[in-house]
């Protein structure tokens, strides 16, 4: 029978919890996996720490518990020194028989004090914390982390929600965190990535068909994009491989759309043009060769531009400046059915105006918006306040609050569609936060619109791809590189 990981769903605590159900009810033991669970946390423990001078289990009172006394037991037949502090089991349950393979008795929780040679395996809670945890628990946490004693956390570190990727309270900070059959959550959102350090993602023997889930929720990744990503084709001409239009700012801030137009040249588009205002055309052409320009003054230039149908795809708001100005020109883009990436100042245009955003962009979604945690405050401020939702939650109700896509960016990019589907994106290097990095993956974004990718698979690539971008172009990367290398995949 075929064994698995699955490296694409991401599964919340709930449908984990509905995986562990299906799996036990198709014939596999719960003390199976338990056992399972148990030896991929010994596994990593002794590849990363093969000189540990005592194992310290702090187990809780459920099945995160007992993977750490499955895990206490096999250490010690191995022959390392193994103490367990913490909660004893409720009898009856699997956990209370796995506790039954350990000979050493689990010392009370408080009585913990770190050694040197120490490493802890952090099996207090794992997916079924649902509040913060106590004092004791919190004492201990406090003194781990002052000793620096390096800890192993079992499918999450204590404290940490997998849903929300966020504490609850007090929280352990792992250096290593093993998981089983498929990420939550919490592993790839920010806090909760950096507290699970190096993440494991262990086989426990599931089987693969029953390791899936019916939310649509997934890692960021070419598994999303890549079937519809743009094909070359030996008749392509510039026509057929779309044009993007970028409207520019003013004079004085021009250079946010000649990044985000270089970009949209660089991922495929054939024609790219940016609206400028007359103006600005003068130094714009100081410094275009490649992008073409297009005077746009007013809604009435923007309009008559768009009675050429081959412009199917624009950007606006970098660098924009004029916020009535952006919101008349959504409103012409929208009327007249063109796909828009709206960005920095197109979003601050209709703070406090999202109803008439959304009823600009009724219908297909055409809308793409790439708000930043500032921005999207700023938006959405009731969505961003509410504690309980998490930073998937939040994009998902964004998107179908407005019909469209939102890329939610930070290093935990969350890309969400008004139908539910979403993705996190969970590999962009930290030197990606630089100034006209935001305007250069509109630009991308934009040029995959134009090229006529799906809008939620062109917001997905367009996140990944600029990531890639910025990954080969390393620390102290700026956004005039950035846009220099951001390339199409091969397809
Ligand atoms: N099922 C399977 O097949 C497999 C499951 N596996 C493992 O099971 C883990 C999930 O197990 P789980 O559901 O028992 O949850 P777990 O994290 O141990 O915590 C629940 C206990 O903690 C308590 N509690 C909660 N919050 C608390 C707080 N703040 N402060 C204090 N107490 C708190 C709660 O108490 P109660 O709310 O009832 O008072 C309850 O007693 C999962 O993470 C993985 O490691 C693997 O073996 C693979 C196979
Ligand atoms: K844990």
């Amino acid at each position: 029978m075929a064994m698995a990981i699955n490296t694409t769903l991401l599964f919340t605590p709930e449908a984990m919890a509905k995986v562990d159900a299906r799996v036990i009810a198709s014939g596999i033991p719960g003390p199976e996996l338990m056992r399972a669970a148990g030896a991929s946390v010994v596994a990593c423990l002794l590849s990363s720490w093969p000189n540990v001078a005592r194992a310290v289990v702090l187990c809780g009172p459920g099945n995160n518990g007992g993977d750490g006394h499955i895990a206490a037991s096999l250490l010690a037949a191995f022959g390392v020194p193994v103490l367990r502090h913490g909660y004893a089991p409720r009898s009856g349950t699997d956990a209370a028989a796995a506790s039954a393979t350990c000979e050493h008795a689990i010392l009370p929780l408080g009585d913990y004090r770190p050694l040197a040679g120490d490493v802890v395996i952090d099996a207090l809670f794992g997916a079924g914390l649902d509040r913060a945890v106590g004092a004791e628990v919190a004492a201990v946490i406090g003194r781990i982390a002052e000793a620096g004693t390096p800890v192993l956390a079992i499918d999450l570190p204590s404290g940490l929600s997998g849903r929300t990727g966020r504490p609850t309270g007090p929280v352990i900070s792992a250096e290593r965190t093993v998981t089983f059959a498929g990420l939550k959550p919490g592993h790839v959102l920010m806090p909760g990535r950096e507290l699970c350090g190096v993440t494991t993602l262990a086989d426990i023997g599931m089987p693969a068909r029953l390791v899936a889930s019916d939310d649509p929720l997934w890692i960021n990744g070419p598994h999303l994009y890549g079937p519809t990503l743009p094909r070359r084709e030996a008749a392509d001409h510039k026509y057929s491989r779309g044009h993007l239009a970028v409207m520019s700012g003013p004079l004085i801030s021009g250079g946010a759309a000649r990044l985000s137009a270089m970009a949209g040249l660089r991922i495929g588009a054939g024609l790219v043009t940016l609206g400028t205002p007359p103006g600005a055309v003068m130094a714009q052409s100081a410094h275009l060769t490649a992008i073409m320009q297009h005077r746009v003054g007013s809604s009435a230039d923007l309009a008559a531009w768009l009675s050429d149908p081959r412009l199917s795809a624009l950007v606006l708001g970098p660098g924009f400046g004029d916020l009535e100005k952006a919101r008349d020109y959504a409103k012409v883009l929208a009327n007249a059915r063109r796909y828009l990436v709206l960005d920095a100042d197109g979003l601050t245009a209709f703070a406090g105006r999202t109803g008439e955003l959304g009823d600009m962009f009724a219908g297909e979604t055409r809308l793409v918006i790439t708000p930043h945690e500032g921005e999207f405050r700023r938006l959405f401020p009731a969505i961003a306040e509410d504690e309980t939702l998490s930073k998937v939650d939040r994009a998902r109700q964004a998107a179908a609050l407005l019909n469209a896509v939102v890329v939610y960016k930070g290093a935990d990019t969350v890309i969400a569609a008004s139908d539910g589907r979403a993705a996190i994106n969970a590999d962009a290097p930290p030197w990606l936060a630089t100034a006209g990095s935001g305007d250069v993956l509109s630009g991308v974004i934009g040029g995959l619109l134009a090229q006529s990718m799906p809008i939620f698979e062109a917001a997905c690539a367009g996140v990944a791809l600029h990531g890639a971008a910025a990954s080969q172009a390393g620390p102290g990367m700026t956004a005039e590189d950035l846009a220099g290398l951001v390339r199409p995949p091969a397809v």
